[in-house]
Parts: structure tokens; C-alpha cells; sequence
């Protein structure tokens, strides 16, 4: 039989594009349940039971006794009406549907693609570790939940970093896909590599420190800037617990940090800038990438100064994806 190549590249462009986007509102239906305190709400894992809400009042009750078992209800919402529960519930039904749907669109595609064109020349094995990685997020998203539902008012912000970093991995695997395929121009001379990771691994760091931040609740402190609360350094802790073993639980340390790591970040970002410049490279690459950076910056001090308003928090969080898909271009650009 003969098979087109052309409509495979064709179909598999508008497949890679149409799961980033779809991804993307994953992370932000992901982040508002955060936001507004829903994760827990669903507790039990429910991959197949749970496609269908509650239908009835029996069923309404009986999540809602679920729910009266663990602790963020009885030291935090203790008294919550089933109305005000039908709305933590629906944020987290719908994190849990898109996840199921975006599972799905990511699994028939590859078997369609692998049942008609794996002949053609073009054909890869490769897509199947987004499949992988999307059913590894799953799990890991309830890794993270079963954190949040015995002992704690809420989830790890370890396990919370960990979903939300693989999150933004998948995105940038997808992205590098598809600019694979749309075969960019690369570089003839390529800029040091050594400052392209440093640079990258101070992204992944400041990315990290963001959800630790989060998970912590560590943005509803310090909400003044460029000091915090009148100084440069925190003052309920020393520079002694720096070096602390909880370094990373300590909603303080891990604010300071996070803002430091900013401007570090900004640092390295202006000597390469200089690199474009002196070599004389195409400059709107670097342009998108400082232009996300700014915007990233400026969002996070909004959603600081403003104590965490959600619809701040959120923009921050998405524009994590902008900061890193605009230097996976030029990552691209530099590789071989
Ligand atoms: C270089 C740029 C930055 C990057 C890549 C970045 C990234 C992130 C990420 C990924 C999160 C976690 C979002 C979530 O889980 O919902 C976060 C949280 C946060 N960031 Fe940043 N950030 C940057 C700069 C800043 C700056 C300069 C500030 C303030 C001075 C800031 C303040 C915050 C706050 C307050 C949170 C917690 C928000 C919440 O609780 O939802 N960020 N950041």
C-alpha cells in the first residue's frame, strides 16, 4: 500500500501543536486548583470510576464524607457546605477529566500513526515518550495528592515541584519536537555551551524554588519589594539557617532565595544578550527570551505585592512556560 509521508509529517505537526496547547491548560486548570485550595477534595485515585461527576445527592454525600475525613477539612474547612464543596470538587474533576483526555490524545494518535505510516521514511518510535511521561505525570499527580490526605493540611511541596516540573518538561520534549519538525535554521557559530546550561539549569532551580514557594504558601509573606518588609534578608530567620538541612521547607528562606535566583538569573541573561550582540546574531531569538523573562519578573512582583491574587499566580506560573519554551529556541538554534 502506498502511504504519503506528506500527511504524516503534516498530521503529526498539527498533533505535536495541538497537545502543547492542550497541555498548557492543564498547568493553568492545575494551578487554579491550587489556587484556590481544591487538590484535595477527590480522595481517592478513581482512574475509570471517576469520568462521571456526582449525579445525585447519595453520590454527593458520599465524597463529601470522604472529603470530612481528612485534615484540611477539619483544621481548615471544618464546617464547609456541600455547596461550597461542589465548587473545590469541580476545579479537581476538571484537572482529573482533561488529564484523562489529554492521556487519550496522546495514546490514539501514536497507534494511529504507528498502524499506517510506521513504512514511511519519516516514521518515529520516539512520540511514545510523551505517552510515557504523561501516564508517569498522572501517577506522580497522585503521589502528590495521597501526600495531602492523612497527616498534612496539604500537599508535599516536594511532590508538588516534582508534578509541576514535569509538567514544563513535557511541554519543552513536545516543543523541541516541533521545532525538530519544522525544521529551524540552526546556527554556524554556535555560543558557548557552558553558559547556555548555567543558564538553563538557573531556570530549572528558579522553577523549582517557584513551586516550593508556592507549595508553601510562602507568597503570602514579605509582600513588599524590592526589600522584604524593610530589609534585605528576612528578618525571623539568620544567615545561619542558610545552611540549615530545612532549608528548602522554610517559607522565608525559600522566598529570599527565590527572588535572588531572579536576579542572578537576569545577570547571566545580559552577558549573553552581549554575546548576540558582538557576534552579531539574529537578535529577535534573544529578544523573545528577554521579553519573557521581564514579563515573568514583572508578573511574579505583582503576584507578591498583591498578597498571591489568583488571577496574578496564574499568569506567573503560565509564564514559566513562556521563559522556557523562548530558551529551548535558542537552545535549538545552538545545537547541532
Ligand atoms: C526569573 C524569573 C522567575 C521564574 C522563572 C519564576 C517561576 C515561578 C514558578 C514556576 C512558580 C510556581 C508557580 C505555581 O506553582 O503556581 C513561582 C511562584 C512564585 N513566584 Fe516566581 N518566578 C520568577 C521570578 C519571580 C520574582 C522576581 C518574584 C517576586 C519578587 C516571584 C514571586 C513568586 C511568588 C510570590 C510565587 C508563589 C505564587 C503562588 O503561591 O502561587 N517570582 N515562580
Amino acid at each position: 500500500m502506498f502511504v504519503n509521508s506528506d500527511n504524516y509529517i503534516k498530521y503529526l505537526k498539527l498533533w505535536l501543536i495541538t497537545l502543547f496547547s492542550l497541555i498548557v491548560i492543564m498547568v493553568a486548570v492545575g494551578g487554579l486548583t491550587r489556587l484556590t485550595d481544591s487538590g484535595l477534595s477527590i480522595t481517592t485515585w478513581e482512574l475509570f470510576t471517576g469520568i462521571l461527576p456526582p449525579l445525585n445527592i447519595n453520590e454527593w454525600n458520599f465524597y463529601f464524607t470522604e472529603y470530612k475525613k481528612i485534615p484540611e477539612y477539619q483544621n481548615i474547612n471544618y464546617g464547609m457546605s456541600l455547596d461550597e464543596f461542589k465548587i473545590i470538587f469541580y476545579w479537581e474533576y476538571a484537572h482529573r477529566l482533561l488529564a484523562r483526555f489529554v492521556g487519550l490524545f496522546t495514546l490514539l494518535p501514536l497507534l494511529f500513526f504507528s498502524l499506517y505510516f510506521k513504512n514511511t521514511s519519516h516514521y518515529s518510535n520516539k512520540y511514545y515518550w510523551i505517552f510515557f511521561l504523561v501516564c508517569l505525570q498522572g501517577f506522580i499527580g497522585w503521589y502528590m495528592v495521597s501526600s495531602g490526605l492523612t497527616e498534612n493540611n496539604d500537599v508535599s511541596h516536594f511532590r508538588l515541584s516534582i508534578h509541576l516540573s514535569l509538567a514544563l518538561f513535557i511541554l519543552c520534549l513536545i516543543f523541541w519536537y516541533i521545532l525538530d519538525i519544522y525544521q529551524i535554521k540552526k546556527l554556524h557559530e554556535k555560543i558557548p555551551n557552558l553558559l547556555l546550561l548555567f543558564i538553563l539549569k538557573l531556570i530549572v532551580f528558579q522553577i523549582v524554588l517557584g513551586a516550593f514557594l508556592s507549595g508553601l504558601d510562602g507568597g503570602l509573606i514579605y509582600n513588599s519589594w524590592p526589600d522584604m518588609n524593610g530589609s534585605f534578608f528576612p528578618n525571623d530567620i539568620g544567615y545561619g539557617d542558610l545552611i540549615n538541612t530545612q532549608l528548602f521547607s522554610n517559607p522565608s528562606i525559600v522566598q529570599f532565595l527565590h527572588r535572588s535566583t531572579a536576579y542572578l538569573l537576569l545577570f547571566f541573561i545580559i552577558i549573553l544578550n552581549f554575546i548576540y550582540f558582538k557576534k552579531k546574531y539574529d537578535f529577535k531569538y534573544i529578544l523573545f527570551f528577554d521579553v519573557a523573562i521581564l514579563i515573568q519578573i514583572f508578573l511574579g512582583i505583582i503576584t507578591l505585592i498583591s498578597g498571591v491574587e489568583i488571577r496574578y499566580a496564574s499568569l506567573h506560573q503560565l509564564g514559566s512556560i513562556l521563559v522556557l519554551s523562548s530558551y529551548f529556541l535558542i537552545l535549538y538554534k545552538n545545537s547541532n
